[in-house]
């Protein structure tokens, strides 16, 4: 299916950019895996695996590792940005020492920064200057690393604000087994594929605390009004949280074991403290910092959150799990869909 192949650096070598890099390279693309750890990056070139974060996979020999950063963007224009959120500022700041040519930058980062409010390709058009970034894309939806280093079928939304450049990476990772779709709008994919890990994390709490299919089913759909109500107020379009982005990755998240968000929410609902489970993690829970972010969005925009704002509290202010969802369920009645109609309405006028 792709008809252009070309040499891609992926900037993080972690489960996400080493599963999109085993796709790039099953398009026959070269591929260039830097990562920050020497040994890490010793293992994918002579044993052609990344166990610590993808078990049991082989990987491909379009892939090397790469752990000098100069060395992995000699020559290249398009990069894949797949580190943490809390990572890229201090990445792009070592990118934008070393590249020599303008950039088209991909990120694939689920994450709002706390304090500044930026989604990630705001983030990167503040760090990256005009003359060395030609496009930013965002690549998002339902994916867990696990599921496409097997090769299961997958499907994503690409966009941007420059529709070309998104429609280009479409053609990059479009295959038999990785259906990527566009969507014009960055607004929403970025904060859907953000958001979603804050009601993760309560529907692991749930699960933890032993409730039910009724209350994941309660969070996965209040969650995404909340989500669309914020989301819509900051300028999405209110359509995208029913789409890859939105309830896609909604549902994903929520329910597979594959989640960090959600194994890490079940934790908090067994009773361990915050602490103790991002240790015990290993890897990146999005939705802690992200769930700090949302809770300033909501009171920036003024947009009701409550599910988003009972997780701050449990989180940032010690409160007890089944205490908030009690308080949850006790709130004020309400009608189902007044809340987005109010959003939507002021957004007419
Ligand atoms: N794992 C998944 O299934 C998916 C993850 N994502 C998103 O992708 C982003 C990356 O997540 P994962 O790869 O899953 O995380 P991970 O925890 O599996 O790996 C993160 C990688 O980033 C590296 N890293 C951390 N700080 C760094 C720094 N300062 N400089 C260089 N490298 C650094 C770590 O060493 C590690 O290799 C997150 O925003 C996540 O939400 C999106 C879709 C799917
Ligand atoms: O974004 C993801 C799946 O689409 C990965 O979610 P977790 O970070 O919770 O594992």
């Amino acid at each position: 299916m792709p008809k252009e192949t070309k040499s891609i650096a992926v900037i993080g070598a972690g489960s996400w950019g080493t599963a999109l890099a085993m796709v790039l390279a099953d398009n026959h693309h070269e591929v260039r895996l830097w990562g920050h750890k020497k040994n890490q990056i010793n293992e994918i070139n002579e044993q052609h695996t990344n166990r610590k974060y993808l078990p049991e996979i082989e990987l491909p020999a379009g892939i090397t590792g790469y752990s000098s950063l100069g060395q992995a963007l000699e020559g290249i224009t398009d990069i894949i940005l797949a580190v943490p959120t809390k990572a890229i500022r201090g990445v792009l700041g070592q990118i934008r020492e070393l590249a020599k040519k303008p950039l088209m930058v991909v990120h694939v980062s689920k994450g709002i920064e706390p304090d500044t409010l930026l989604r990630i390709s705001e983030m990167i058009e503040e760090e990256m200057p005009a003359e060395l970034l030609k496009d930013v894309v965002v690549l998002s939806g339902p994916s867990h690393a696990e599921e496409v280093s097997q090769r299961h079928p997958t499907t994503v939304a690409v966009s941007s604000k420059n529709m070309a450049a998104a429609e280009r990476i479409q053609d990059l990772f479009i295959n038999q087994n990785f259906r990527v779709y566009t969507n014009p709008d960055i607004v929403g994919v970025e904060i859907g594929g953000a958001l979603k890990n804050i009601i993760a994390l309560a529907a692991g709490i749930t699960d933890g605390l032993g409730y039910g299919d009724n209350a994941k089913a309660a969070l996965i759909t209040r969650g995404l009004a909340e989500i669309s109500r914020l989301g819509t107020a900051m300028g999405a379009n209110p359509l995208t949280f029913s789409g890859l982005a939105g309830i896609g990755d909604l549902i994903v998240t929520c329910t597979s074991i594959h989640s960090r968000n959600w194994r890490a929410g079940n934790l908090l609902g067994k009773g361990q403290n915050l602490n103790e489970v991002l240790e015990n993690m290993g890897m990146i829970v999005e939705g802690v910092r992200t769930t700090k972010a949302a809770f300033q969005l909501a009171e920036k925009y003024s947009v009701n959150m409550p599910i988003t704002n009972a997780l701050y509290n449990v989180l940032f202010n010690g409160r007890n799990v089944k205490e908030s969802v009690d308080i949850l369920m006790n709130r004020t009645k309400t009608a189902e869909m007044e809340d987005l109609f109010n959003v939507l309405d002021s957004r007419l006028k």
